[in-house]
């Protein structure tokens, strides 16, 4: 086998994403194809700790079976034929290893559902990582959603990420889906399957214009809901974890965002139960979470409307980079040929 990674096997995976893509009919089904190889490349590398014996990161490797990975092994991955991704990697590419071609994978991902296919991570791509046989403990290190305290325990201290790249890797979630049988958290970030298809600033919109109520409240589930049966066809949701780049939600869950807001002769906050009196609290002025909040006003890219995706776009790729890059110390560039 050829342990080399070339330019042009990188744009073939980038097309075989594509084709894939154009041959699946249904939206539902499409938008988890997409999302879930991204989701599978952040399960890869938020398992890293730069503390531990064991540092993972991009390696690979899965606890497959664990809670937190549900969604990934059987539709994303498998063994059995009936996964896409893994179907293209056993026919064509399992000369690299499996950290690289997720990877490049969900850089093709990225790219495609950019807006005017925009946010290329080629230039930024390197490859030579090796995957681990086992990983165990893997799935406990993956955060779940309960709250900011999770992004900062993991993200910034066991990855030694920034609050602004947490924001900005997160902007992932914009698009893609939650499911019941998988975490729980059914519904989409975006308010409608086709912008849960476009890779852009929308997630952080959302956040900030949406009046976001609580859902699941003393559930291992809880999360945040917006809308109602009239204004959407499925559920949109937000997770403590994505709330917390704007609000202090650690202190104040479950309340509800923007309480002043009404549809029809209901206040925003109280379709199922009152959370208009007791609105989510932001965070201190002296906070070191309000770096987090100056990403989330920095990737809005302006006044609302706008189309001003480069400063997310920017920061996702300096994010991406450092996070899949992390513990490894013998990546390469990209080779214009292999022999
Ligand atoms: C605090 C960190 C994070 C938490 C708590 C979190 C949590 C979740 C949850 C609960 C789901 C729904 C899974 C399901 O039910 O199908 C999900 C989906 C997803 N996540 Fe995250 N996530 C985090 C970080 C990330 C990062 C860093 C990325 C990428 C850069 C990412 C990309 C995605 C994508 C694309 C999906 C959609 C998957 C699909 O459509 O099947 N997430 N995440």
């Amino acid at each position: 086998a050829k342990s080399c990674f070339d330019k042009s096997t990188y744009y073939e995976i980038d097309s075989d994403i594509e084709k894939i893509a154009s041959g699946i009919t249904d939206e539902d089904e499409l938008v988890h194809f997409y999302g879930g190889i991204v989701r599978l490349v952040a399960h890869d590398f938020m398992d890293y700790d730069r503390n531990a014996d064991n540092i993972m990161g991009t390696d690979g490797c899965m606890d497959w079976a664990h809670e937190v990975n549900k969604g990934l092994w059987g539709t994303v991955w498998c063994d059995d034929g009936s996964c896409h991704l893994s179907n293209i990697y056993n026919e064509k590419y399992s000369h690299l290893s499996k950290a690289d071609f997720w990877i490049a994978s969900a850089n093709a991902v990225i790219r495609q559902l950019s807006v005017d296919q925009e946010l290329d991570l080629i230039d930024t791509f390197l490859w030579g990582r090796q995957d681990a046989d086992s990983c165990e403990g893997q799935g406990d290190r993956i955060p779940t959603g309960s709250g900011c305290r999770e992004v900062q325990d993991i993200l910034l201290d066991a990855m030694d990420l920034t609050w602004r790249d947490a924001v900005a890797l997160l902007g992932a979630h914009t698009i893609g889906k939650g499911h019941a049988d998988f975490s729980g958290h059914e519904g989409y970030w975006m308010p409608t399957t086709a912008e849960s298809l476009v890779f852009d600033k929308g997630y952080y919109e959302e956040i900030v214009r949406r009046t976001w109520r609580p859902r699941n409240v003393g559930l291992k589930e809880e999360d945040f809901q917006t809308g109602t049966e009239d204004t959407h066809e499925e559920p949109q949701l937000m997770l403590k974890t994505d709330m917390c780049f704007w609000y202090d939600i650690d202190v104040s869950y479950p309340c509800c965002s923007r309480t002043n807001r009404w549809y029809g002769d209901t206040n925003r906050c109280d379709f199922e139960e009152v959370y208009s009196d007791n609105e989510c609290t932001r965070h201190d002025d002296d906070s070191s979470r309000m770096e987090a909040v100056q990403s989330v006003v920095e990737f809005l890219g302006g006044g609302f409307p706008n189309e001003n995706n480069e400063p997310f776009y920017k920061a996702y790729a300096s994010a991406w980079y450092k996070a899949t890059t992390n513990g490894q110390d013998n990546l390469k560039t990209l080779r214009s040929e292999c022999w």
